[in-house]
């Protein structure tokens, strides 16, 4: 592994209401540095109250320890919105996990339901999980709104075009757990290499190192281990179609190889259900010319579920 690392960037003086314009603007052109380069960074000084993060991680770790093979069957996807629920994803060479997801809730509007629209599957116990998960979202699309108006400065863009892209964002909350090693031969824990599809993911996991891996610039793997209390932040594709490339949805995967499981929660800040996605910045250095020709959000998600939903086993009807 080489000896990068990823930057690490205080939040604080672009959310303080007693900064100075030029305070706010040295966040966001850090922030755009990493935009522009890893594509990750740790984002600190985000404003989101411990007992939050404790809480919705602590939630987590519970239901992936406690649940049954019964109380996870009742939660399994349904087979028409496919998407909010419990999942198991087994692909042998990159990698198993489970996961729960929740989803905004869309209105099922095609005949028949197709994916991605319905509402949301909770857990029969304990009944602070809605809860927990509902509070944790709406701080974190909050966070959410307040990086993109940092992006939009840095960028030059109206905050208000990219705010009216997500302010109805089709966030997606997902509790993840890669199981422990059984045997040296048992199917190995992970996530295989790829791109988040959506804007902005923030990271919050347990306190498991060494399995989360981010390329490199220079194309190695490196880890990206976790730092309580600090948000780990990727881009997804829509950031690089917006900016024609300029900021890098950077590829990662997760090799689990350890006798504990992991448990990691990552939040999607993704584009309204409906949104148009189209480049802001004028055309570059001309070798994108033509790649980035916008995209409905919606048709984006949905292509990538297909994809995404060949490794999942034991889907309900
Ligand atoms: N909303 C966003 N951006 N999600 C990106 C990850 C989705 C995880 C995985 N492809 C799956 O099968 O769900
Ligand atoms: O579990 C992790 O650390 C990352 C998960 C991930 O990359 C994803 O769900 O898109
Ligand atoms: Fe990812």
């Amino acid at each position: 592994m080489p000896m990068e690392t990823l930057p690490i960037i205080d939040f604080a003086p672009f959310l303080l209401p007693t900064s100075t314009p030029q305070e706010r603007r040295d966040v966001a052109v850090e922030l755009d540095q990493a935009c522009r380069n890893a594509g990750f960074f740790y984002l600190k000084g985000h404003g989101v109250p411990q007992d939050l993060l404790d809480n919705i991680r602590q939630h987590a770790i519970d239901f992936f320890k406690t649940s049954s093979e019964e109380d996870k069957q009742r939660l399994a996807l349904r087979s028409d919105d496919k998407a909010r629920g419990y999942s198991r994803h087994v692909d042998p060479q990159k990698g198993s996990h489970e996961a729960l997801d929740s989803y905004r809730p869309v209105e099922a509007t095609d005949s028949p339901c197709g994916i991605g629209q319905g509402v949301n599957q909770w857990p029969a116990k304990p009944d602070t999980f809605r809860s927990a998960v509902e509070s944790y979202v709406d701080r974190m699309e909050r966070l959410g709104r307040a990086v993109i108006e940092a992006l939009a400065l840095a960028l030059g863009v109206d905050a208000g075009l990219f705010v009216s892209r997500v302010d109805k964002s089709f966030w997606q909350l997902r509790m993840i757990c890669y199981g422990r090693q059984t045997s040296p031969v048992s199917a190995k824990a992970g996530i295989g290499e790829h791109t988040d599809f959506g804007i902005l993911t923030f990271l919050l996991t347990d306190s498991t190192k060494n399995s989360l891996q981010v390329r490199s610039k220079t194309g190695e793997w490196m880890h990206a281990d976790p730092i309580e209390g600090v948000f780990l932040c990727n881009l997804g594709d829509m950031l690089a179609e917006w900016t024609r490339g300029a900021y890098k949805s950077t590829a990662h995967r997760v090799v689990h190889n350890s006798d504990t499981p992991r448990v990691s929660i990552p939040f999607f800040f993704d584009p309204n259900w409906d949104a148009i996605i189209e480049p802001v910045v004028p055309s570059g250095d001309g070798n994108t010319e033509g790649r980035y020709v916008g995209v409905r959000y919606r048709d984006r998600y949905v292509g990538a579920m297909e994809e995404a939903l060949g490794t999942v086993v034991a889907l309900a009807v």
